[in-house]
């Protein structure tokens, strides 16, 4: 972990030797004393932060890690919670992917102070960013103040996801983190994040993870523009239905009149008309049908 004014060669310098699909950028929010820096290390070095003082304005941390096959490197942003550092941790919340909420159990101060975090969060970061709610000091069971409970309602209340977690036990810390990458690989699959979007926190790799995305958002959009064909043919057909039946009809009727055609025949001519017809429908319905499936279990089904 280094410092903020410190960290860009490193960074240069690591994005030569490393390669990974994605880059998600996230930030470690909440209260002063709360336990930010220690999760962070505990997450990056497998080991307590002994002698953990206050976070002057805002230090980095990065880990590659493998999330559902995928290597994702984390570029970590660790804020202080010190109110006078306020307004200098804001300017980085910009353009984040997902968010660590800590708060201490064993402190309702930084419990009661979440609302306004969260607020800042969902503001001042991407509007689609990923939130994971963290109870740290699991291990100080005796001076809980918070209960799981309390706070999971919290959680549930707000659409975040949530874990308790001990930073000096390393009890459900790299859990946290993975959680929160694999909810952002999977809202990258469905399509509700957009990694070319600016601002989305999230980067590709490498060129190849690039084309390869890109070669799947191709190979996806004829299907995209597919199953929109089929549903304007399904409403024309739904449209002309009743009236165009009648009306052909009417006219195979006359024509079979003026030319002298027996009406058996002419039966016959409509029969098979209305056969062709229905098909016809009942193809089309068929393929919406299909294609809707498609699209809603697209992740089922890979
Ligand atoms: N028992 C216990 N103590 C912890 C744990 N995590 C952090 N601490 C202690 O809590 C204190 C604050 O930890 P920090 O990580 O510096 O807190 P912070 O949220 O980064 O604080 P700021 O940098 O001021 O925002 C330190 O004395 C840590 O040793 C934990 O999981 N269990």
């Amino acid at each position: 972990m280094q410092s903020v004014y410190r960290q860009k060669n490193w960074h240069l310098k690591s994005k030569m030797s490393e390669t990974y699909d994605f880059l998600f950028k996230f930030l470690v929010i909440g209260s002063a004393g709360a336990g930010k820096s220690c999760i962070l290390h505990q997450f990056i070095e497998n080991k307590f932060k002994q002698d953990s003082n206050h976070t002057i304005g805002v230090e980095f941390g990065s880990k590659v890690v493998n999330v559902g096959g995928k290597s994702v490197k984390l570029q970590i942003w660790d804020t202080a919670g010190q109110e006078r550092f306020r307004s200098v941790t804001r300017s980085y919340y910009r353009g984040a992917a997902g968010a660590l909420l800590v708060y201490d159990i064993t402190s309702r101060e930084t419990y009661n102070a979440l609302t306004n975090w969260l607020t800042d969060a969902r503001t001042l970061a991407s509007p689609n960013i990923v939130i994971i709610l963290v109870g740290n000091k699991k291990d100080l069971e005796a001076e809980r103040e918070v209960t799981f409970l309390e706070a999971s309602r919290f959680a549930q209340e707000n659409e975040l996801m949530f874990l308790e977690t001990s930073a000096l036990t390393g009890e459900n810390v790299e859990e946290t983190f993975l959680k929160c990458a694999r909810q952002i690989l999977t809202k990258i699959e469905s399509g509700e994040l957009d990694p070319e979007r600016m601002g989305s926190g999230i980067q590709y790799g490498d060129t190849s993870a690039r084309r390869i995305q890109r070669t799947q958002q191709q190979t996806k959009r004829p299907d995209c523009s597919f199953k929109k064909l089929l549903l304007r043919m399904n409403t024309m057909t739904s449209n002309w239905t009743i009236s165009s039946i009648y009306q052909i009809d009417k006219a195979i009727k006359t024509f079979s009149r003026t030319v002298k055609i027996p009406d058996e025949a002419c039966n016959c001519i409509i029969s098979g008309f209305l056969i062709c017809y229905s098909s016809l429908l009942l193809s089309i319905y068929a393929l919406t049908l299909l294609s809707s499936f498609r699209t809603e279990h697209r992740s089922l089904i890979k």
